[in-house]
């Protein structure tokens, strides 16, 4: 039905006219311009009051679920977390066929943030996804057959030994070349996108983010400019020459096929002490920046860095959306951009020329940008790695907003932000920068990452917790209203042609609010926390909204019990649709109250807890949650039974009896000692904090409500 011109193929044509054929959701942000709003309207403000649960598929995962289903022509294409992929039927649910590319257990400490996947891609025919171990899979889409499979981490993008290349992010395509970035900054990275060939899998072309160490050429589309422009703004010998600098593009790219170009979304610094990474020199292109490329040959066009000097973890990989927007009376193609530092940005989508920038949230690292330039106006004592005090930065490294996409209505003119407050205390690494294998290496003190620790300032830290909608009106630069929720890291959202704002939320709710004003006008309960974006579809004429529902990511897996101010749920992960005329009825009780509380033993060495601690908080925590305490998706290990002896904690830790769940070997980062250690100041944590959880459980609701 769609004619292949310009070089944009059938597909691309498809995208492009999605509001021709409004049942499907053929790419990541339904439209290339990724506004996420469907002009679908059967459901709508007057009776959405009605929504029935319509089905619900059990995922065979239970971590964090990130991923934007798909929907072409009635069947739905699912990324789940573990890099797996299911085909639905959007009608009823029913499970056409399932993929496991067979990710290694072990893998799940190479990353972040949880094994998390975020979607996939639709092109002639085949459905592409990433995998957490590197790959990119092109299928069938009908048999859900292997077409090709290829490892987008080339062998010398590896630094020294260690693998710290992960993809979560979903792919996107522009004219037949699906592009794919990757994660790794936390650990060592040098970032990068790849374009390869969607019908053979064959490199196209590859673009670096950041300078190559020693300025040489990579024999990429970037040499130029990073010869050119980028490499002089780093020092020549800082940490990032050996950590690889980062800006991995672990989230947002897209193709505008107005302007014909690829814009990226970069990330942050590698290590992430500015001081130690390039000696306090340079703003660092292209960290915290947009850059914009040609589709075919990869060759850089412009950029706009929203965060130079990055020291905060201020990716600027958070969804890039583009708009017609009336500007001085003139309508204009615009990126509008909401990254983790707090400023909502309007830029030239044509040339990268900013228009303006307005803070969306509570930011205290800068007082404004440039009306010119845009560039932040810092605050001086935000600059921590320069000044070597502390900083207790608002955002912190979690931003204002992350993965969790944002939407526009073009029937309100109103952008909806996911907004968060989730504080950082900053504190630098003491003796200059020393990295630790297979380990988050920030420059940063392990002992703090960002969570104070007297009970008064973490009790302030906890009140510091927030989450909502911000309805921003990118006309006016200001914020129209707001609809608060419980706490931070809630899903992404929807906006609908009925007037509606679809969006799940980290206690379990899944909700709709009236588009103009943000009343509530439905909810139900998804039985564990929602970090994923809903999607709307029609299936034999009908219009569903569905959603993937499972708590994890990056916030429960560190804050730990802290992330259950947002409301305490335990992961069960699932697809979940809803239509006016649903009869799956409520979901089916399960545990909703996590690892239990065991009797500790009692006992334990207490001239080994400090070092237990450190070495916790530089191996550990990153996934079983700050001091110690779990939120509900990974195990607790206070309440573990490998804590009761020696060998067995040795053999989960050190040997990896358990790295088919994704608990890898630590025995080459730690030696017995220091693993025994860890299990000395587990004990500890379990004894004091014991009685504090079997409490909790005991009121009304059966779950814990006092903390930290
Ligand atoms: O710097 C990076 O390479 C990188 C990668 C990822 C990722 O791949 O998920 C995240 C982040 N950074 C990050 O800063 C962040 O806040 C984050 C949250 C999440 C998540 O899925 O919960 N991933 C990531
Ligand atoms: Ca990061």
């Amino acid at each position: 039905a769609f004619s292949a011109d310009e070089g944009q193929g059938q597909t691309g044509e498809a995208i492009i006219h999605a509001d021709d054929h409004p049942g499907d959701w053929m790419t990541y942000g339904r439209t290339y311009s990724e506004q996420r709003y469907s002009p679908l309207d059967q459901i709508n403000r007057s009776n959405v009051g009605n929504l029935k649960l319509a089905w619900y598929l059990d995922l065979d995962t239970n971590r964090g679920q990130e991923g934007t289903p798909l929907v072409v022509d009635g069947v739905m294409y699912a990324t789940t977390n573990w890099s797996m992929m299911k085909a639905i039927d959007a009608a009823t649910g029913k499970l056409l066929w399932s993929y496991d590319p067979r990710v290694p257990g072990n893998i799940a400490d190479k990353g972040c943030c949880d094994t998390v996947n975020r979607g996939a891609a639709y092109w002639n025919g085949k459905v592409y996804f990433g995998t957490f171990d590197g790959r990119l899979i092109a299928l069938d889409a009908k048999t859900g057959k292997l077409v090709w499979s290829v490892n987008t981490i080339p062998p010398d993008a590896e630094l020294g030994k260690q693998r710290s290349y992960t993809v979560d992010g979903a792919p996107r395509i522009a004219k037949g070349r699906v592009i794919i970035g990757n994660g790794g900054s936390e650990f060592g990275a040098r970032g990068f996108v790849t374009a390869f060939d969607a019908e053979t899998g064959k490199v196209d072309w590859r673009f670096f983010t950041v300078p190559n160490p020693k300025n040489e050429p990579d024999h990429a589309a970037s040499d130029s400019v990073l010869m050119n422009k980028a490499y002089q703004t780093w020092s020549p010998t800082g940490a990032w020459t050996r950590q690889g600098g980062g800006g991995t593009v672990w989230d947002s790219l897209v193709y505008d096929p107005v302007t014909d170009l690829v814009y990226l979304g970069v990330g942050n610094g590698s290590p992430w002490n500015y001081k130690y990474r390039s000696e306090g020199k340079g703003d660092n292109l292209f960290l915290g920046s947009i850059v914009a490329l040609k589709p075919e040959t990869g060759e850089y066009v412009w950029h706009f860095q929203e965060t130079p000097m990055d020291q905060w973890d201020f990716t600027s990989v958070q969804q890039i959306m583009t708009l017609d927007l009336p500007i001085n009376g003139e309508t204009r193609h615009v990126i509008v951009h909401a990254p983790k530092n707090g400023f909502f940005y309007i830029i030239d989508a044509k040339t990268g020329e900013f228009i303006s920038g307005k803070n969306y949230v509570y930011v205290n690292w800068a007082s404004g940008l440039d009306p010119k330039t845009g560039r932040p106006i810092y605050n001086p004592d935000a600059l921590y790695t320069l000044t070597g005090k502390d900083w207790y930065g608002i955002p912190g490294d979690l931003g204002g907003h992350n993965f969790a996409a944002m939407a526009f209505s073009p029937k309100t003119g109103l952008v909806y932000i996911p907004a968060q407050q989730v504080p950082f205390l900053y504190t630098n690494q003491k003796g200059g920068f020393l990295a630790h294998p297979d380990s988050w290496n920030l420059g940063l003190d392990m002992n703090k990452v960002g969570i104070p620790d007297s009970p008064e300032a973490k009790a302030a830290f906890v009140k510091d917790l927030k989450g909502w909608i911000v309805a921003w009106d990118p006309q006016k630069q200001a914020e129209a209203w707001r609809v608060d929720h419980k706490g931070p890291w809630n899903g992404g959202i929807l906006a609908t042609g009925g007037d509606l704002l679809f969006q799940g939320l980290a206690n379990g709710e899944f909700h709709a609010y009236d588009a103009t004003n943000g009343t509530d006008l439905f909810h139900f309960a998804a039985d564990s926390g929602i970090i994923a974006p809903p999607v709307t579809y029609l299936a034999k004429g009908k219009q569903y909204v569905a959603v993937e529902v499972g708590w994890g990511g990056i916030y429960p897996f560190f804050l730990g019990g802290l992330a259950r101010t947002s409301g305490w749920t335990v992961n069960h992960s699932h697809v979940i649709a809803f239509s006016l005329d649903g009869k799956a009825g409520p979901m089916p009780k399960q545990n909703d109250q996590g690892f239990l509380p065991v009797k500790p033993p009692e006992k334990f060495d207490a001239s080994r807890t400090d070092n237990g601690y450190f070495q916790f908080q530089t191996y550990c925590a990153a996934c079983h949650g700050d001091n110690a305490e779990g939120a509900g998706v990974l195990p607790d290990l206070r309440w573990s039974g490998s804590i009761r002896h020696t060998d067995a904690f040795y053999n989960v830790v050190g040997r990896g009896a358990l790295t088919a769940y994704g608990m890898d070997r630590f025995d080459g980062n730690m030696n017995p000692n220091e693993i025994e250690d860890i299990r000395q100041y587990l004990i500890k944590r379990a004894n004091e904090t014991y009685q504090r959880e079997v409490d909790a459980r005991k009121n009304a609701a059966g779950i814990p409500e006092q903390l930290p």
